[in-house]
């Protein structure tokens, strides 16, 4: 069974649940309410259980060979081309043709499954909009349950929302975008969703009660007839997107819907999966409508991969663009294998979003993400993502524009020049300089993202860019890299090196600026202290933790006990 007993102390079993009518096994520790019980029915519960009770042996042997995978890098290997698929990544195959209502994916929005915004993001004008139960969401309880809510109004174009503040009602328009919907990654737990007396795996939970309540009504008012459709973080592996796949089709026929009905776009945003790109796509062909370059936790992953190799340290985060060569390696050769496999490329989110009260600076933003874009397009990108709705103009402009006038570029920009892209490419280590600004940088961002999550956003504008869990772990791991091997900061011209004492420094002055910066309130009302403890610990950890949000999730579990349940 999966692990996850380890990061979540789970109180003994109780025979049943007040309040949520459970099905024999099933256990609910997050807070009653009637809402949440429209969404938590037995029948919807059964069918969650039934998805854990099949795949969590699947999933728990994944994640060991993540361990086993770490061990060797550690050790010092290199990710690498399986020789043992190379007859699968040479040979002609394709993935099931993208049904009509995918064809055209220029701009697609994301953002958490937060009402108003849900409705905000299917009314912006982008033709998808990925709602997020992962980087951008922090996972309590209660937002994961209203995400479920919003969800299902959403889907049967029923969500409205009335912001009483201003007085204003927010219902969808005629015309939406088609929604995705991305559950959490194999490694996050639900530890308010006991099965069996474990807790149950977080992306089960998610694809499980998104699914079971919407297929239907999404093949008719979203799908044509396909769908539901969804967006697959942080593999590692292609076994990974076989338990996907598996997963999908032991929906499909609970739903009793054809094969290939559910269609997912995998985010590329490992090093190892970079590696994996055909083996993945074959693995989902039937149900695949892509992949997708997430250039963030791609980022993150080159440090967590590398951790043991200090001759692959990051310069600072804000130099490692799409411009260094391993990143645009990455790009074109899954640009490259979508095209080829007859699916689409989709391109990555530019941290940039508006700035309202500078409208130099608004522009200056404005145009680093037509730059981004410009070079998505015109690299063969079908589509890319938005964080803001107020970007998507100027990203529709700049894919109409070099699009060809076409829904997509899969048969019109194949990139069989990216064949020749090797390993060495794939994993050159980028250039630039470190810097004390560079980790001063990193511990504001992270300790003010992590305080966030901990108060239940998961995706917040900070210094003008928007940074959720991806980004946040690039500023972690980058620190706990500089620390472990005492780099030198090069780019100041003073010599610095990383210690202990120089980052407990850079801490307590960074929490000055931040209390200076948020205000005295905002600051002792907030949970900037505890987030703070969360951060430096991870950053100097003798070991680096697997993941930020696994410990601090462990801040955001609130069990209720049986006598309160009904509060
Ligand atoms: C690495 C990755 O995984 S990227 C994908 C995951 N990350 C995300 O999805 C981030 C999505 N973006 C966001 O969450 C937000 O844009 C933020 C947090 C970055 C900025 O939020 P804010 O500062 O609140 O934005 P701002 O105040 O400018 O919002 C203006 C309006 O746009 C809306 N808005 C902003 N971003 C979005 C969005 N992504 N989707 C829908 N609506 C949005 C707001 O709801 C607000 O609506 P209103 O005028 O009706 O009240
Ligand atoms: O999920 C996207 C990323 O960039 O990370
Ligand atoms: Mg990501």
């Amino acid at each position: 069974m999966v692990g996850f007993e380890n990061l979540v102390e789970v109180p003994p079993m109780r025979k049943t649940t007040v309040g949520y009518d459970c099905p024999e096994g099933v256990d609910i520790r997050g807070r009653y309410d009637a809402e949440f019980a429209s969404i938590l029915t037995r029948d919807a519960l059964q069918f969650v259980a039934s998805l854990q009770r099949q795949f969590a042996s699947h999933i728990s042997y994944a994640m060991d060979c993540r361990k086993e995978a770490k061990l060797r890098y550690n050790r010092g290997a290199l990710p690498a081309f399986d020789p043992a698929t190379n007859p699968l990544r040479h040979a002609d195959w394709l993935c099931a043709p993208p049904p009509p209502a995918l064809a055209d994916r220029r701009v697609e929005i994301t953002g958490p499954v937060e009402r108003k915004m849900v409705i905000n993001a299917l009314n912006s004008g982008a033709k998808v909009f990925m709602a997020d139960f992962e980087d951008a969401l922090a996972p309590n309880w209660e937002n994961l349950m209203r995400g479920h809510i919003n969800l299902r109004d959403a889907v049967r174009g029923t969500i409205s929302y009335h912001d009483k503040a201003r007085n204003r009602v927010y219902k969808l328009n005629e015309q939406t975008a088609k929604l995705f919907v991305r559950p959490r990654g194999w490694h996050l737990p639900e530890a308010h969703v006991l099965i069996d007396g474990r807790p149950t795996a977080g992306c089960l939970v998610d694809f499980g009660l998104y699914f079971f309540h919407n297929w239907s009504a999404f093949r008719r008012n979203q799908g044509q007839g396909f769908g539901p459709f969804f967006y697959l973080p942080k593999m590692e592996h292609s076994r990974e997107a076989r338990i996907w796949n598996n997963v999908f089709t032991a929906a499909e026929k609970m739903a009793g819907i054809e094969n290939g009905s559910i269609r997912a776009t995998v985010l590329i945003e490992t090093l190892p999966a970079v590696f994996q790109m055909d083996e993945i796509l074959y693995e989902l062909r039937e149900h695949s409508v892509g992949l997708n370059c997430g250039r963030w936790d791609y980022i993150f992953s080159y440090v967590k991969t590398f951790q043991a190799h200090p001759d692959r340290l990051l310069p600072d985060r804000v130099l490692v663009g799409m411009g260094q060569h391993f990143m645009r390696s990455y790009s074109d050769l899954l640009i490259r294998t979508c095209h080829r496999r007859g699916v689409h490329a989709m391109g990555g989110m530019a941290a940039q979003i508006p700035i309202r009260d500078d409208p130099s600076a608004n522009e200056a933003a404005l145009e680093l993400v037509r730059k981004d874009k410009l070079r998505e397009v015109l690299a063969g990108h079908d589509g890319t993502w938005a964080a803001h709705p107020g970007l998507i103009p100027a990203i529709a402009e700049v894919f109409d524009a070099h699009m060809g006038g076409g829904p997509n570029q899969i048969y019109s920009a194949k990139r069989e020049d990216a064949a020749g892209v090797q390993a060495e490419d794939l994993l050159q280590t980028p250039r630039g300089v470190r810097s004390m600004e560079g980790l001063r940088l990193n511990t504001r961002v992270g300790i003010q993202y992590v305080a966030a999550w901990l108060t239940g956003s998961g995706s917040v504008p900070l210094y003008n860019l928007m940074e959720d869990a991806a980004t946040a772990e690039i500023s972690r791991v980058q620190n706990w890299q500089w620390l472990k091997y005492e780099v030198e900061l090069d780019g100041d011209g003073l010599g610095v090196r990383v210690t202990a004492e120089l980052f407990g420094r850079v801490v307590e002055e960074e929490m000055e600026r931040i209390e200076r910066e948020v205000g005295k309130e905002r600051f002792s009302k907030g949970m900037y202290r505890e987030a703070c403890k969360i951060f430096a610990r991870q950053c100097t950890a003798p070991t680096l933790d697997d993941f930020l949000t696994l410990d601090a999730y462990n801040h955001i579990v609130v069990h209720h006990p049986l006598a309160s349940s009904r509060l």
